[in-house]
Order: C-alpha cells, then sequence, then structure tokens
C-alpha cells in the first residue's frame, strides 16, 4: 500500500494518519467476507472536504482502500459517509462506482436532496443514510427533518445507520424506536468499557436491541472503545481485551444482526493508529466459532446491502 498524503489541505494538529504496511491477519477471513465500516477521505485535491467539517484528515483514497481490502482478504466493503465530507457523497460514491460491485454505501443527506439524487445513488450502490449525533462531529439536525428523510429513504429499501454515544440513548430512544427502517448501531453505540458489563448503560443497549429486532449493530472500533488496551500494535494478536466481553455479549445475544467493519483510516484516534492485521485478529476473540464468524463476516453483510445474491 502507498503511503499517506494531504494534499492542499493542512490537517488537525495531532492527526494520526493510516497505518502504512498493515500485517497480515493470521485469522483467515471466511470465503465473501464484508468489511462493514469503512471511509474513503477525499482525496482532497479531487474530493474537497466539507467546509463545516469538524476535523481535516490525511487523505484516504479507494484505491488505497481496495488494496488494504485485498491485503487483509476481505472480498467487499460498505463505505460510510465520513463527517469531513459533510452531506456531499461525492468522494465515497465515486469510490462504490470504481469498485466493480464490490462496495456497498451510506450516505450523508439533507432534506433538500432530489429524488433523483436518491435514485442515482441507490444505482451507485448506495443502501442506507447516516444519522449521527456525536457531538463532536456534527452540528444538530432536528428532528423533523431526520424523520422526514428516513421516510423518504425507507420506499427504496435503504436502511438507517445511527453514530451516538451510549449517555445519550436514553434522550434519543423514543426517536429511535419510530424509525421505520432497519437501524444499524455504529460502534455498538460506544459503550464506556470502563463501567461494568452489567451496568444499566450497556444493559439498556442490550434492552435496545432485544426489544427492536430491526436494530442491529456493529462490533467495531474496539481501538477507539479501548481503556487498557493493549494496542493492536507490534504483533499483538490478542488486542483491547477490555472491549472483548462487551463486543461477544452482543454477538453471541443477536448473532442474526451484528456486522464488523475496520473503521479504516480510523479518523479521529488519538492514542495510537491500529495495525489493520492485528485489528482482524480481534474478530475470534468476539466471535468465537465458525458459524458466528459466518453470520458476522458474511451472512449478516450479505444480507443486508447484497441481497440480490441470494445468500441467506
Ligand atoms: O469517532 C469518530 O471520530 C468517527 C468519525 C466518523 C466520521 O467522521 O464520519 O466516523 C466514525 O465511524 C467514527
Amino acid at each position: 500500500m502507498s503511503k499517506p498524503t494531504s494534499g492542499n489541505f493542512t490537517k488537525t494538529p495531532g492527526w494520526l494518519d493510516w497505518y502504512a504496511g498493515p500485517s497480515k491477519p493470521r485469522f483467515q477471513l471466511p470465503p465473501n467476507a464484508v468489511d462493514a465500516h469503512c471511509h474513503v477521505f477525499g482525496p482532497g485535491e479531487h474530493f474537497p472536504y466539507a467546509p463545516e467539517r469538524k476535523y481535516t484528515p490525511c487523505d484516504a483514497s479507494w484505491q488505497q482502500l481496495f488494496a488494504l481490502r485485498d491485503h487483509l482478504g476481505f472480498s467487499k466493503n460498505v463505505i460510510v459517509q465520513a463527517t469531513c465530507h459533510g452531506a456531499d457523497n461525492s468522494a465515497m460514491v465515486d469510490a462504490l462506482q470504481r469498485s466493480k460491485g464490490k462496495a456497498r454505501g451510506v450516505a450523508t443527506v439533507k432534506r433538500t436532496v432530489t429524488d433523483q439524487q436518491l435514485q442515482e445513488m441507490n444505482a451507485a450502490g448506495v443502501r442506507g443514510v447516516r444519522f449521527n449525533f456525536v457531538k463532536r462531529l456534527v452540528d444538530f439536525t432536528p428532528r423533523d427533518e431526520l424523520m422526514e428523510i428516513a421516510a423518504r429513504i425507507a420506499p427504496l429499501g435503504w436502511h438507517v445507520v445511527i453514530y451516538f454515544e451510549a449517555v445519550d440513548l436514553p434522550e434519543l430512544w423514543d426517536f429511535f424506536t419510530a424509525l421505520p427502517t432497519t437501524v444499524v448501531v455504529d460502534h455498538m453505540g460506544r459503550p464506556d468499557v470502563a463501567k461494568p458489563i452489567d451496568g444499566p448503560e450497556f444493559a439498556l443497549f442490550l434492552k435496545f436491541m432485544r426489544e427492536h429486532p430491526n436494530v442491529w449493530s456493529k462490533v467495531s472500533c474496539p481501538e477507539r472503545l479501548s481503556v487498557s488496551g493493549p494496542r493492536a500494535l507490534d504483533g499483538e494478536r490478542n488486542a483491547y481485551r477490555d472491549v472483548v466481553p462487551f463486543a461477544r455479549k452482543v454477538v453471541e445475544s443477536f448473532p442474526d444482526r451484528v456486522l464488523w467493519g475496520t473503521d479504516w483510516p480510523h479518523p479521529n484516534l488519538k492514542d495510537h493508529m491500529p495495525d489493520d492485521g492485528l485489528l482482524v485478529d480481534f474478530i475470534p476473540h468476539i466471535a468465537t466459532t465458525p458459524e458466528l464468524q459466518r453470520k458476522l463476516l458474511v451472512d449478516n453483510p450479505n444480507r443486508l446491502y447484497w441481497p440480490e445474491e441470494g445468500r441467506a
């Protein structure tokens, strides 16, 4: 893989670039495995970052993403619109169009999006919209605007991806449970893994999933959630042990509604940038049998993003 660059933009101070030269995972991904959460950034020279962005990343192109996909052993990607591009989905859509059908996308749209734009994105492979409630990443969007968008994308068969912090779930509960589509939670709703796994915060998240069969979760981002590590660096194949019980609980409780993704190029990490090969070696710690691994990596993402291929 090539090295990170940043073109004409100046990166946010302290920005950590994605890890160049990741190791080969020891865990062999099953055939047709999907990296169900990753991003492209720019390149800023061709796809400028949005004026309203809260950070300026290093570039992360579709070529670099697809090289990582092949290196790690994934067959496909789900490319999620990153907040640094706001509601301009052109870098993500370009990546989908370059993917030869091996990528699907999740867009960010405003209520001003036209039906034709939605149709065009659908033709390119977009299958969902993302609603972001993480305050450091986006400005507030009124709930009625989001509900209107959800109602417009539902007939396309798209779903809604939600990103929020665990402490905000009580306040967002009524809105989330009123959404008319499949709902996919980013990064397990960001549990605080320093709190007990059987405490009220994580219990509420499990209740959210248990009581609402339309809710799915990505069990991704241990590198972001971990407090005590160890980091996926320097050959560590047993990384982020404090996150394992949380992710394992979700995988084992809801095996047919979980997804996994690298989160490459890992925006806004402050502490370290993981070796993505070692991050893949995290998977067998949270999905401990071949059956759970197949559901997490193959059956579930293909059912949601490539239903036309007819895999269960
Ligand atoms: O926690 C984050 O900083 C983060 C940011 C973004 C984004 O900017 O879109 O996406 C993610 O999945 C995670």
